[in-house]
């Protein structure tokens, strides 16, 4: 059972319970006191004669089925108004009584609405909880009113004040965690009002001993000795404290505190919660708001991954890009990126040996896909002995490249030496004897070395979301490079194919038809030809005298004859007739749809051509002989070109620069074309 102890003073009295509110279990000394009654003789008091019995009853409603009343009940006797708040403990309802001051509170109301809607406007937390602890320090009167913000490690700074009395400034200074033990942090979770009017009254059984009352959160209830000496040290006498609950657990809590005993009404405190629950909602709100402010810069330096898509950079270029932007973002003095094995880095790093070795540490000690941080790299088991002189803090974001191997950015900070003001020692410090009441001396400030900058929790979370956006761009960069390759080597053998094919159709000194590919052509034809009596026409040619252009100009002239020669033939054709090199300086020529007048138009065509032909080099004539042999029913290649080369055999002997079409071919009976 906790020690029930209250300073009996004359505005409040408690009355303990039954679980149904119908019984007294228990009432302190002051309760008919309090309440202007007439002490009963004999029988022990019932609930209807303290409050009446709509009281009661309404009290037994609101109560049902919870924990605490939603908020005070107010009720009269005789010209005196009160207030009771009733919870349940363990067995028990606890029902805490104050009087109260109805014209008081009338005025009180006016100006705490007046003092809600400043806070509910104010668009920066200092000067939220400025104006919070000067408006409850208007409203209590105390001397000293502080607002102390809980760090991570639970330590207090005290972040607001308004003073208006004797005690000294604690704004800036800090409280140890030692101060706040878990005990009192849930306390404050569960009851977040304290209030201690004189540290130094006597303090009474509130209730009488054995009633088995749990009397933790009443309002009224002493302060626990430990509370009373600390206080004393601090230079307190009056004090009313309440938590400022964040969304993670207790933000920080308010501090009133006076050099004297210092009363304050039911509905000034109440007053005080309100503000400061309001004041809490609103802090929740800009940090809220301040952190989402934050992300979304962060935010907007990765339009890497928009960008990436459409322009993929190199890890090299990205980090030249957006160290700067990133180190500013994350108060960082150098970055680096690890990537297989490979460092990019800007700004003042450790080596890329030293970054390398310390991926490698962190791959085996860092398994899950969050952020690693410290702010002491020298304390850190996973970084102390590693050589990174200019460095204090590291936080490091993994990318998750493939499942097999990630990569790392990781950002640097420089050691931050920071004086802390300690209002009450840490208990690292030795605490001074005798006790002696708080004052800021050299004594009590603390360097801090060896660490830098703490990583901020929304500093943590805009890394992650860095980290994914950042392997997003890295990616998008791997697949156009391999792409880019892919490409490269899908036009290097669609060349190989066209030099094949090249090689396998084409003569390589003319580039018209090889022998082989004008064979083809002339087999398809004839296949056409047999199919559906088409008829066509082959010209063999052959340059006259050729041997005489070799000898006379050399070689080289003879292959530029033969070059210009095939150009100029092939130019001349239509589109769907063909030149082939047969071989040497002989040529054919495969004309489609023609019958014998037409190729023989075309033989004397080409070869008046020919004779007009100037090759740089060449002073005599060039002329070409021409066999022409027209497609007969029964013709195979052979035998066409047989007859095409014995026309052109005749047409050189019977002068050369001529045309002589082959003589038919006496066709078999079962050859002949029907009539
Ligand atoms: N420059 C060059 N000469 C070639 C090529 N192919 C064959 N020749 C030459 O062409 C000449 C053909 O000569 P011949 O068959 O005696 O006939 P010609 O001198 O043209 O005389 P006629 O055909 O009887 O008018 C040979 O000397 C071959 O070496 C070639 O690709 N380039």
């Amino acid at each position: 059972m906790s020690k029930q102890r209250s300073l009996l003073q004359s505005f409040g009295a408690v009355m303990v319970l039954d679980e149904e509110c119908r019984h007294i279990q228990a009432v302190s000394n002051n309760l008919t006191q309090l309440l202007g009654m007439a002490e009963p003789a004999h029988q022990p008091l019932t609930l209807g004669s303290v409050l009446g019995k709509r009281l009661s009853r309404r009290l037994s409603k609101e109560l049902q089925g919870q924990q605490r009343l939603a908020g005070p009940l107010a009720f009269s006797r005789g010209a005196i108004r009160f207030q009771l708040h009733a919870y349940r403990t363990e067995s028990s309802v606890i029902v805490e009584i104050e009087p109260l001051n109805p014209l008081g509170k009338r005025r009180l109301l006016g100006t705490v609405n007046e003092r809600l809607m400043r806070l509910a406007e104010a668009t920066q937390q200092e000067e939220l909880l400025d104006y919070l602890v000067t408006a409850v320090q208007q409203l209590t009167g105390h001397d000293r009113v502080s607002v102390c913000h809980f760090d991570t490690d639970w330590h207090g700074l005290i972040v607001a004040e308004a003073r208006g009395g004797h005690l000294p400034a604690l704004l800036g200074q800090r409280f140890p965690a030692s101060d706040f033990p878990l005990t009192l942090r849930r306390a404050y979770e569960s009851h977040p009002v304290r209030l201690i009017e004189d540290t130094d009254a006597p303090s009474e059984p509130l209730v009488p001993k054995g009633t088995g009352a749990n009397l933790r959160h009443c309002f009224l209830r002493a302060p626990a000795p430990a509370r009373q000496r600390y206080l004393r040290r601090l230079g307190v006498r009056g004090a009313l404290s309440m938590a400022m609950q964040g969304d993670a657990g207790l933000w920080g809590l308010l501090f009133c505190h006076s050099a004297t005993p210092h009363p304050v009404a039911p509905p000034v405190r109440d007053a005080v919660r309100t503000l400061v629950q309001m004041a809490t909602q609103r802090l929740l709100l800009l940090r809220a708001r301040q952190e989402a402010r934050y992300l979304q810069r962060v935010q907007d330096s990765l339009v890497l991954s928009a960008n990436a898509r459409l322009e993929p950079q190199s890890p090299q270029e990205i980090i030249h890009q957006q160290a700067e932007t990133w180190c500013s973002l994350f108060r960082a003095h150098g970055v680096a990126l690890w990537l297989k094995g490979s460092v990019h880095a800007s700004g003042t790093t450790p080596d890329s040996p030293t970054i390398s070795q310390f991926v490698k540490r962190l791959e085996k000690a860092h398994q899950h896909s969050g952020p690693w941080c410290t702010r002491g790299i020298a304390a850190e088991p996973l970084t102390s002995s590693l050589c990174m002189p200019e460095q204090c803090g590291i936080l490091a974001v993994p990318l998750p490249m493939s499942p097999a191997q990630r990569g790392w950015l990781i950002f640097f900070r420089p050691e931050q030496v920071e004086t802390l003001y300690w209002a009450m020692q840490p208990t690292s410090v030795p605490q001074p004897q005798p006790a002696i009441m708080m004052a800021p001396s050299a004594a009590w400030r603390e360097e801090v070395v060896g660490k830098s900058e703490a990583w901020q929790r929304v500093e943590r979370l805009a890394a992650k979301d860095l980290g994914e956006d950042l392997t997003l761009a890295i990616s998008a960069y791997e697949i156009s490079t391999l792409n880019m390759h892919l490409e490269r080597e899908r036009k290097a053998l669609a060349d190989a194919n066209q030099r094949l094919e090249q090689l396998a159709h084409f003569d390589p000194l003319t580039q018209v038809w090889n022998r082989y590919r004008i064979e083809q052509a002339i087999d398809a034809e004839l296949v056409a030809a047999k199919r559906y009596g088409a008829t066509f026409a082959l010209l063999l040619f052959d340059v006259d005298r050729f041997k005489q252009i070799n000898d006379t100009h050399g070689h080289h002239i003879g292959d530029d004859v033969l070059v210009s020669l095939a150009r100029l033939v092939e130019e001349s054709l239509r589109g769907c007739d063909h030149l082939g090199r047969w071989g040497g300086e002989e040529f054919v020529v495969l004309a489609t749809h023609s019958d014998m007048e037409a190729a023989v138009g075309l033989a004397e065509r080409l070869r008046g051509l020919v004779a007009t032909l100037q090759v740089e080099g060449v002073d005599q004539p060039i002329t070409i002989s021409i066999g022409v042999a027209v497609w007969q029913p029964g013709d195979s290649c052979k035998t066409l070109m047989a007859r095409a080369d014995a026309a052109m055999y005749q047409a050189k002997h019977s002068g050369r620069n001529r045309v002589e079409v082959a003589e038919e071919r006496a066709l078999n009976p079962e050859e002949q074309v029907p009539l």
